[in-house]
């Protein structure tokens, strides 16, 4: 398949700056996902990728193929690139049945009837609209369009997939479906993809690997399970992560800084970030609750419990500080409750409160609340 290469990639919009020196490498076969806020330049690098915008510099490499360098002044056009795109405007055509619409793109590539036909068959069941082949665009609601799109990238087999939110107009549950489908699709082709979403869900369960942009630059790459554990900044940390991360500003207590305080708090670190100011990260669900005043940590005071389904999300007042934990469904905590809080100590992550960039990795952290 096919590995692509961006390097000191800029894009200027007047005078905002949509891509600022971006590099990466998209390995292939791998399935790369782009998140971030909106306005971060998602869909900007898809479109460079696309070829559907000039970069105004760097340099976009698709398998052995230079596809744009500013300095050589190479532009490829999109359909010369060799990959499949599938934008949230379906970009279907009105005159064509459903069948006709995805048949376009075989017919283009001149695959050979036989071919073609076990490959339409296949698709149209694998997005779920073999019954509605024979209906016309106009025909169909937003979510059956789009999956006609996809449809039609899947049946031509490009090595490189460049989908900008394909399940956008989908409901939840033919979301959930598609995801499957796209997932055992990708890893049956080995297409090299990148997909932009704003859905964490669908970043952390479909991805190889996770682009997180803000600003135009890039925040962190990495495995969704690394990209939640080991956040690389506060603002990674506080991006990913529903009910997000507890972040929490202390200040260096004793001179060698391995103790820090907000004064309602306490954190040892028993090592020394190197820093006066520490933010601590901790998950909802690595924060301790009990009832037992003899258990370790500090008191808080429960400000609200807030069923949800198979989990239950938890309020905690101390002072100043507020505190989110999550714990199981069948949790006995009540609102106005005093309860011992203390954190799991290996996933307790130390920020640089200055810079926001991550101090240590967590397993040398041997923090405690108390
Ligand atoms: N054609 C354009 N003209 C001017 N500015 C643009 C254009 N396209 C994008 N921008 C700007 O470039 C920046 C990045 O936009 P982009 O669409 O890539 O963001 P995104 O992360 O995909 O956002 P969203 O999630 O809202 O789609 C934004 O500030 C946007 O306003």
């Amino acid at each position: 398949m096919a590995k692509i290469t961006v390097r000191n990639l800029t894009k200027r919009y007047g005078s905002a700056t949509a891509l600022n020196n971006v590099s990466l490498e998209i390995e292939s076969g791998e399935f790369l996902v782009l998140l971030g806020p909106s306005g971060c330049g998602k869909t900007t690098l898809l479109r460079c990728l696309a070829g559907l915008e000039t970069p105004d510099e760097g340099e976009i490499i698709i398998g052995d193929h230079v596809v744009f360098s500013s300095k050589n002044n190479t532009m490829v056009p999109p359909g010369k690139r060799n990959l499949g795109m599938v934008f949230q405007s379906y970009a279907l055509w009105p005159h064509m049945s459903v069948r006709d619409n995805v048949k376009f793109g075989l017919d283009v590539l001149k695959t050979p009837k036989g071919v073609a036909d076990e490959r339409l068959d296949q698709v149209l069941d694998d997005v779920g609209l073999a019954h509605l082949d024979g209906r016309y665009p106009s025909e169909l609601s937003g979510g059956q369009q789009q999956r006609v799109a996809l449809a039609r990238l899947l049946a031509t087999q490009p090595p490189v997939f460049l989908m900008d939110e394909p399940l956008s107009n989908l409901d939840a549950r033919l979301r959930m479906d598609m995801r499957v489908e796209l997932k055992r699709f990708q890893s049956d082709t080995g297409a090299t993809t990148v997909y932009v979403t704003h859905d964490q869900t669908e970043a952390m369960t479909m991805s190889t690997r996770v682009v997180v942009m803000k600003d135009g630059e890039i925040q962190q790459i990495s495995p969704p399970d690394q990209l939640y554990r080991q956040p690389e900044n506060t603002f990674v940390a506080d991006f990913i992560g529903m009910p997000r991360i507890n972040l929490v500003e202390l200040n260096a207590e004793d001179g060698r800084a391995t103790s820090f305080s907000n004064g309602d708090i306490r954190v040892e670190t028993g090592w020394a970030p190197g820093v006066q100011k520490v933010i601590i990260g901790a998950r909802p669900e690595d924060i301790t609750l009990s009832t037992d005043s003899g258990a370790p940590g500090e008191d808080y005071q429960i400000s609200a419990v807030l069923p949800n389904g198979p989990e239950t999300i938890i309020q905690l007042t101390k002072g100043q500080t507020v505190m989110i934990a999550r714990v199981g469904h069948d949790t006995e905590f009540a609102t106005g409750q005093t309860v011992k809080l203390s954190f799991k100590r290996q996933s307790l992550n130390i920020y640089n409160a200055k810079t926001g960039a991550l101090v240590t990795p967590p397993d040398m952290g041997v923090a405690k609340a108390g």
